[in-house]
């Protein structure tokens, strides 16, 4: 498969050195400099750029007919008009907020948890996530997932970064940057007696790269709009 490559930073360059063991050759590298995009080469594109740039680099893939995912965050607010775009164009579509499969277990893990705990209200909640210096956007895209996740399994409502908010409907997420750190999510529920905690740590960025480049074979000749779910088949 000739994969187009839009950002080619620290994810860029580790999904490249995957996609290749996988024998796949990249088309593009696309990075801040490049200023055209030719698809002409190009069966499919990962998109791991900025926040500024994915709704823009996602588009363009649409626009040429190219299945696209995209693992950047901090671009959500547009997801909704990338779906109907992708739907307009009979195009393929697919972001995740992380490609790794430990955290799409995790993901799992937070759904059953926040359901089982929704009817005990003395456990109090709160997400902490830990990134790198480098990271643009807060809270991770991960953290998000993970609360609506609990939005959607429990009584609460909505989440905040305010650790000061006064709001019980609210679920306080706590984003911390320590250097070098590639990942690491904590979900804690605390009562006067005991707390109970679930915790993912990345070790490092290849477990993000490799599901990326799964999840680009498996998008390659499909149309619509997907997630991890779909790709991994987990809880089937
Ligand atoms: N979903 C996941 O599993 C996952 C995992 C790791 C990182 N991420 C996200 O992926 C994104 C990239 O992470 P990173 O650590 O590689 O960041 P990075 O800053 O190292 O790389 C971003 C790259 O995008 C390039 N870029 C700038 N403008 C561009 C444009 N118009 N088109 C294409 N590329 C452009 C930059 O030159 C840079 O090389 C971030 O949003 C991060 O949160 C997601
Ligand atoms: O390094 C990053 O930036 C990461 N971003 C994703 C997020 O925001 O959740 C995934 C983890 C690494």
């Amino acid at each position: 498969m000739r994969i187009a490559l839009l950002g080619y930073g620290k994810m860029g360059k580790i999904i490249e050195r995957v996609a290749l063991e996988r024998g796949h050759s990249i088309s593009i590298k696309a990075d801040s400099k490049t200023t055209t995009l030719d698809f002409s080469k190009t069966d499919v594109a990962i998109d791991f750029s900025l926040p500024s740039t994915a709704v823009s680099n996602i588009t363009s893939s649409i626009n040429a007919n190219v299945p696209v995912i995209s693992g950047t965050t901090g671009w959500l607010d547009k997801y909704d008009d990338i779906v109907e775009h992708c739907n307009r164009k009979n195009g393929a579509f697919l972001y995740a907020s992380n490609f790794s499969l430990g955290v799409n277990i995790f993901f799992e893990v937070n759904r059953v948890l926040a359901s089982l705990i929704a009817n005990y209200p003395d456990y109090k909640l709160n997400i902490e996530e830990i990134h790198h210096t480098q990271k643009l956007d807060a809270p991770s895209g991960t953290a998000i997932s993970l609360a609506e996740d609990i939005i959607k399994n429990s009584n609460y409502k909505n989440w905040t970064l305010d650790e000061d908010e006064d709001d019980s409907d609210a679920i306080k997420i706590e984003a911390k940057r320590i250097v070098d750190v590639p990942g690491t999510h904590i979900i804690n529920y605390n009562s006067e007696v005991d707390a109970i905690e679930i915790k993912h740590t990345a070790h490092n960025r290849e477990g993000f790269a490799l599901g990326a480049v799964i999840a680009a074979e498996w998008i390659a000749n499909k149309k619509g709009v997907f997630n991890m779910k779909d790709v991994l088949k987990i809880n089937e």
